[in-house]
């Protein structure tokens, strides 16, 4: 059920469906982007992210649900409304003999309010490269004129289709910092991509993805259940150690195979408060192999995947 709340989202959607003749690419999205917040849409390559971007956008028509984008249906395609959106799609234009600055220069001039040009170039990185022509940039080089093309005219809402990928790993901390400087302009974007680390350093929530189907979305850190997972503390048993363990956290679930000891808990902490002494009164001053683990963005999200989708690819 959607709220009067919901609807006032810049993106709200229910129920989208997208059936390419046989393919049903969309069978059930429902989604809420939040002023100001980056969204990321997850998923397995073919799960029908680009489609519904493309929805999203007013590019692609949909075969029936719900779709409000700064509220209004983006198949009305209207001039006012466009101009409030910047996408930088999944494929690098094909660009012309026009310089850089002329290609972003031309982009601008679509728009009531741009950025300046000088500036948009600066920022994602090509100010060398300005006066080249932007036929001759490189695969990373084109990406970057990508997300300047789509940002120039400073959007309220940004779509942006896997905008790093190609992008050496000094581009894609530069192309963070443009997302980071648009959500500190209040903007919104929706970030669509398989770099588990982008979503964690950019986005607050995310939604996953799987067949059409939104199988998971909510806070980035609370994804897959990621909160309610307990923490791992582990180390190897070494000679010397007391037989049995100290008073553990009353959630401790202890599995020991092969002399690693692994303690489950919400409490890691105290848990280590209890190991520490106790190895150092068995004259244990190092513990072998300690550590203590959390599951990261990509193993929740790889566990997702696999229970959402039988015997598929991730
Ligand atoms: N124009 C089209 N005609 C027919 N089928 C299409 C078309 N575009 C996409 N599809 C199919 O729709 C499904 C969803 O594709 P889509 O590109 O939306 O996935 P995606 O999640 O963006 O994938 P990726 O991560 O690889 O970009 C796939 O099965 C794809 O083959």
């Amino acid at each position: 059920m959607s709220t009067v709340a919901d609807q006032a989202n810049p993106v709200h959607v229910r129920s989208l469906r997208k059936r390419y003749g046989p393919v049903n690419a969309v069978e059930e999205v429902d989604l809420d982007v939040r002023s100001g917040e980056v969204f990321a849409l997850l998923g397995p390559n073919g799960a029908g992210k680009t489609t519904t971007v493309e929805i999203l956008v007013g590019v692609r028509r949909r075969t029936s649900g719900d779709v409000r984008v700064l509220g209004r249906d983006p198949a009305e395609d209207a001039p006012e409304w466009r101009a409030r959106i910047g996408v930088v799609p999944q494929t690098t234009g094909a660009y012309t003999d026009l310089t850089v600055r002329e290609v972003v220069e031309h982009f601008a001039s679509f728009y009531p309010a741009p950025l300046p040009v000088a500036e948009v170039i600066d920022m994602v990185g090509l100010g060398k490269q300005a006066r080249k022509q932007a036929q001759t940039l490189s695969g990373g080089q084109a990406r970057r004129l990508d997300v300047a093309v789509g940002v120039v005219g400073d959007p309220d809402l940004i779509f942006l289709d896997e905008p790093t990928t190609g992008l050496d790993p000094v581009a894609r901390r530069e192309a963070w910092d443009l997302v980071r400087y648009f959500t500190g302009r209040g903007k919104t974007t929706v970030l669509t991509t398989h770099y588990l680390d982008e979503v964690e350093a950019l986005a607050q929530r995310a939604a996953v993805i799987v067949n059409g189907r939104v199988v998971e979305s909510g806070p980035v850190t609370e994804l897959g259940g990621r909160r309610a997972t307990p923490a791992a503390v582990s180390f190897a048993r070494t000679d010397g150690l007391r037989a049995g363990l100290p008073a553990l956290p009353d959630d401790a679930v202890v599995e020991e195979a092969e002399g690693l000891v692994v303690v489950r808990t919400h409490h890691p902490t105290e848990a280590m408060a209890a190991l520490l002494p106790w190895a150092a009164a068995s004259g244990v001053r190092e513990l072998p192999d300690l550590r203590i683990h959390r599951p990261s963005l990509e193993e929740i999200y790889l566990d997702l995947i696999r229970s959402n989708q039988e015997g598929g690819v991730v």
